[in-house]
């Protein structure tokens, strides 16, 4: 077998589930509930960041049932690996910011540095009000450079994988929320 897929396959196999998929899927109910109760009479543009956030935002928009408007962006900080380094930007959304109320979805708030990142780059495009919704905000012990607006669920400390986050390109699509095996 490819040595990669080898990997995946262990990766997956000595994983424990923090949270099963029907766990997330209530928590995604209760976001979208708040996230209409702030946002529905906003005309917002929801910026889904790539790759990450695509699930969170696929499940969250048929949960919302008022008008709203879909963008994208991508930066990455870890580049399929298990650590971050600097932001990379692939790319910015085409729909123009300035005056809009906009609502920035992702999968995970880790340390904080690339929803930081995105904000202040919304902000400097002249957005009204900048909102954040991460599916997960994992627990740590430093202080975070920016809070979520609206989440679905805390997690632990640990590597994850599932529901949009990925452990070197692959398992984004496991249905729940995996911790890695530590490498000790
Ligand atoms: O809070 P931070 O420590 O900055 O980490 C969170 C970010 O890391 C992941 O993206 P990644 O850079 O792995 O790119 P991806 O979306 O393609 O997975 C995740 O989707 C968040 O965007
Ligand atoms: O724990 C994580 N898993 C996957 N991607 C991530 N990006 C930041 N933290 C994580």
């Amino acid at each position: 077998m490819n040595p990669l897929l080898e990997e995946i396959d262990q990766v997956q196999r000595h994983a424990r589930q923090l949270h099963a998929a029907a766990e997330v899927e209530s928590a995604l109910d209760l976001m979208a509930a708040n996230i209409s109760a702030a946002l529905r009479d906003r005309n917002p543009l929801l910026l889904c960041v790539i790759n990450g956030g695509i699930i969170a935002t696929g499940k969250l928009l048929p949960r919302l049932d008022f008008p709203l408007m879909l963008d994208s962006i991508h930066a990455s900080r870890y580049r399929n690996a298990t650590s971050g380094s600097e932001i990379h930007w692939l790319f910015t959304p085409t729909t123009p910011l300035a005056g809009r109320t906009v609502l920035v979805i992702d999968d995970i708030l880790d340390e904080g540095h690339t929803l930081r990142a995105i904000v202040d780059y919304c902000q400097q495009q002249g957005a009204e009000a900048v909102y954040t919704a991460a599916l997960f905000d994992k627990q740590l012990d430093e202080p975070k450079p920016i809070a979520l607006d609206f989440v679905g669920l805390n997690v632990e400390n640990h590597y994850l994988f599932g529901y949009g986050m990925d452990y070197k390109g692959y398992l984004r699509n496991a249905a729940g929320v995996y911790a890695c095996k530590e490498v000790l």
